[in-house]
């Protein structure tokens, strides 16, 4: 399950149109990155756009982020599944049933998708938790998250680099640790509120870095990513 000599950006590909994603991806290698494609490009565009981008060879995180009853969700991962894409996401505040239902149903997928839980959102900081009745330091929630995923024997979480170290530490290596809240020095943190740089989330522990705005919303986003690589292997010739 290493990632290590694979990959470690997922640029998210959160644009209105189909146009402007189709041309940052055909600027990019598949060898360096994966894509994600989430709710406002899949709503547009479907399960087509996702089979544009493979076709092209891009391994797809497909960040739907389900969160319904246990049959529904495990459903629509069984299409995910069918779409083959290379990870998809639940929300872990389902609960133990649903992330059970989704993981048995993947189980029996020939070609099963990482399957990984949403634990707090990176946009949330502890007041936006306690106005939902959840007061309390949002790291001790992921932690709690986390082990309720891994019970359920999810792949690993989507929680924020802040959380890399510790969850790292309670559930060991063998938990994929995927982490949007990236920001590069100086770069806009938009509706963000847990973040470290790429460099800093790499050494804490994450997997895979989630990159978006810094990307694509960049004049050059190509250069961009190029500047976010160079950060996080500054010696290696890019
Ligand atoms: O599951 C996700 O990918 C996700 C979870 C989370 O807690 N926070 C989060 O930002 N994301 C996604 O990661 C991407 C981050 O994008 P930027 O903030 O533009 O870098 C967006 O596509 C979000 O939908």
């Amino acid at each position: 399950m290493s990632p290590t000599q694979s990959p470690r950006i997922v640029v998210a590909l959160d644009y209105a149109a189909e146009a402007p994603a189709l041309e940052l991806a055909d600027r990019l290698d598949p060898a360096r990155c994966r894509l994600k494609v989430g709710k406002e490009l899949f709503t547009r565009l479907g399960p087509a756009f996702v089979e544009r981008l493979q076709g092209r060879g891009f391994e797809i995180f497909l960040d739907l982020k389900f969160h319904d009853i246990p049959n529904t969700v495990a459903a629509a991962c069984a299409a995910a599944a069918d779409l083959g894409v290379w990870m998809v996401n639940v929300h872990t505040s389902g609960g133990l049933r649903m992330m059970e239902a989704a993981r048995e149903r993947l189980s029996q997928s020939s070609r099963p998708p990482l399957l990984i839980g949403v634990t707090v959102l990176t946009s949330m900081d502890a007041s936006d938790l306690a106005a939902i009745g959840c007061p309390g330091d949002p790291c001790e929630r992921v932690l709690a998250l986390a082990r309720l995923a891994r019970e359920a024997g999810l792949d690993g979480i989507v929680c924020s680099p802040l959380e890399s170290a510790p969850v790292r530490a309670a559930l060991g290596c063998d938990f994929l640790l995927v982490t949007p809240g990236v920001r590069p020095v100086g770069a806009s943190v938009g509706d963000q509120r847990r973040i470290m740089t790429p460099a800093e989330a790499l050494a804490a522990g994450s997997d895979y870095l989630v990159i978006g705005r810094p990307i694509t919303q960049a004049p050059d986003p190509l250069a961009a990513l190029l500047e976010i690589e160079h950060s996080l292997a500054p010696d290696a010739i890019i």
